[in-house]
């Protein structure tokens, strides 16, 4: 099955992986204190404006860091209000509303979710019939095409590696690349999964 973009999401870490069709010449870097997916040396060029963002970030907020993660630039207002001290539920949904969907052939979805440092996590999307933000107490997915609303999802990874990998190697179809986030005593590690 081929469910494009899709983030995962508990309490203790989560997932974000890019799977394409049309774009599968992408990697992941670490840059800045972000996760960027952007073009690999050999990728053509495009003026696709939604294949190249922030897919993860961890940020310092008032009550500690959250990291939040997702499949594109909306990513960046959601960690900045995070950092201003607004509710996870308020960044998200508000980022989520005023981007909205992409304005692409399949009319995209944007998916995002959060952790707090208190294992808050919250998962969200918005699609062209509905916004949706809710907090989730185990692991829940959402992707761009077909698991479009939130589900509960068996993901047993206990570290960023074993996330980025974990998501990466499920059986959906295209995978490019992975971003896995786990919530540790010492705050949040990451890491990345770019495949051989
Ligand atoms: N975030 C991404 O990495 C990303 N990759 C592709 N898209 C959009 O989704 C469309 C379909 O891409 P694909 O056939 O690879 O699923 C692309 O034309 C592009 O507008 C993306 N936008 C949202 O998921």
């Amino acid at each position: 099955m081929y469910v494009g973009r899709f983030v995962v999401v508990g309490p203790e870490g989560g997932a974000y992986r890019v799977s394409s069709r049309s774009f599968p010449n992408r990697e992941i870097t670490a840059r800045d204190e972000a996760l960027t997916v952007g073009p690999t040396a050999d990728a053509p060029e495009t003026d696709n404006p939604y294949v190249s963002y922030n897919c993860l970030r961890v940020v310092e907020t008032p009550t500690g860091e959250t990291a939040a993660f997702g499949n594109g630039s909306h990513v960046d207002p959601i960690a900045e209000k995070l950092e201003l001290g607004y509710p996870a539920r308020d960044a998200l949904a508000e980022s989520l509303l005023a981007l909205d969907y992409e304005k692409d052939d399949y009319d995209t979805p944007r998916i995002a979710a959060t952790i707090g440092g208190d294992g808050e996590a919250l998962i969200g999307t918005v699609r062209k019939d509905a916004l949706v933000v809710e907090t989730v107490d185990e692991p829940t997915l959402v992707a761009t095409y077909e698991k479009n609303a939130p589900e509960s999802f068996e993901f047993e990874a206990d570290s960023a590696d074993a996330a980025a990998s974990e998501a990466y190697d499920l059986a959906f179809e295209h995978a490019v690349c992975a971003a896995g986030v786990a919530r540790t005593d010492d705050g949040f590690e990451t890491a990345i999964e770019n495949g051989d």
